[in-house]
């Protein structure tokens, strides 16, 4: 077994790009302008607008912002080379690509700051939120965990639950550990290991199995006004579901912005249904059965409303400053009644 894994291991993982230092010396050169030019604290942010230089430029943003490149004395053209190496890392496929990862690191970045919770999360768990968000969908490849089960795919091998999502993490230290986008080089031994240690359940917190296991002590927590942030297991909890809130951002958006996204992940769910049925020969589920897909707005109201409006109702009790996002999910899902015909 463990040559196996030996073989594995190496067969899949060391695949990474690293970007190459003239990229990272011309991102280096550029001006970074503001986050209220980027609109970087706004819930309804959209990046349809934004070329790929934009996009990098606003993470470098962020990180000024929030103090990273001070507090962590990271280096400016590591920071550079390791944004660019992310980016490279990131496949290009429908839904899953750099574009969703920086939206997700977006949407982290206001609410830690527009409800404050950066203090109760400290510079250190925030700083690996942000990393964790443009991580934590590394080397997609538009299929889900279950498909790496029935297509036994070398990482299934690898990892038997949270498939992509240890792959993901994976994908992650290896390019913090590469040449040249060490950002963490100049931490402390003590830091870096809370850091990863993060990092690691961020990541995988972005496997909605782990947030249907979770989600049920969440709920009681903020329902009984019982939560005590100074406590480790309290915050961990929070950090978990803050990634899902970010992940599934989207369905907060404009009905323009939603309408696209739902697009995008429908066609992935589409085009994997469409390999299960040629290259598996069995029959894709529902959600990416293209012959389904009228279904689409009717399984997008059970996904708000098994899914979306429980964490966001719950997190606009946290902090009122969140309210924005779970209307924003209730117009959506008006939008998507009314398509359906239902309304
Ligand atoms: C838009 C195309 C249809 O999209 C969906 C269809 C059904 C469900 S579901 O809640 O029934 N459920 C989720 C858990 N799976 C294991 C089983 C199916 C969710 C989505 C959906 N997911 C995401 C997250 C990637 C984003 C998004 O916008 N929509
Ligand atoms: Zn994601």
């Amino acid at each position: 077994i463990a040559m196996a894994k030996q073989s594995v291991t190496l067969e899949v993982l060391s695949y990474h790009a690293s970007a190459s230092l003239e990229d990272a010396q011309r991102l280096r050169s550029l001006r970074v302008p503001s986050s209220q030019h980027f609109q970087l604290y706004d819930f309804k942010f959209d990046d349809i607008h934004m070329d790929d230089d934009d996009t990098l430029k606003a993470c470098i943003r962020m990180f000024l912002d929030l103090d990273f490149i001070e507090r962590f004395h990271i280096d400016y053209e590591v920071l550079c080379r390791w944004l660019l190496s992310v980016k490279k890392n990131y496949r290009n496929v429908t839904y899953h690509n750099w574009r969703h990862a920086f939206n997700v690191a977006q949407m982290m970045f206001s609410i830690i700051t527009v409800t404050q919770w950066w203090k109760i999360f400290g510079e250190i768990e925030c700083l690996a939120l942000v990393i964790a968000c443009l991580c934590h969908d590394l080397d997609h490849r538009g299929t889900n965990n279950s498909f790496q089960i029935k297509a036994s795919s070398p990482l299934a091998r690898l990892y038997s639950t949270s498939t992509m999502e240890h792959h993901h993490f994976d994908q992650c230290i290896m390019i913090l550990n590469s040449q040249g986008n060490q950002i963490l080089a100049n931490v402390s031994p003590d830091e870096y290991s809370r850091i990863i240690k993060v990092l690691e359940d961020a990541i995988l917190s972005t496997d909605l199995a782990v947030y249907f296991r979770k989600r049920g002590a969440f709920f009681n927590l903020v329902r009984t006004a019982s939560y005590n942030w100074m406590r480790d297991d309290h915050r961990e909890l929070l950090r978990g579901m803050t990634m899902t809130v970010c992940d599934l951002a989207a369905i907060t958006k404009p009905w323009e912005v939603e309408k696209r996204v739902a697009e995008l992940v429908s066609s992935e769910f589409f085009e994997q249904g469409d390999i299960e049925r040629q290259e598996l020969k069995i029959t894709p589920i529902d959600i990416m059965n293209r012959e389904k897909e009228d279904q689409l707005p009717l399984m997008q109201v059970g996904f708000i409303d098994s899914i979306c409006l429980p964490i966001y109702e719950s997190f606009a009790v946290l902090s009122d400053k969140l309210e924005p996002l779970v209307e924003g999910v209730r117009q959506n899902k008006q939008h998507w009644l009314e398509i359906a015909g239902l309304q």
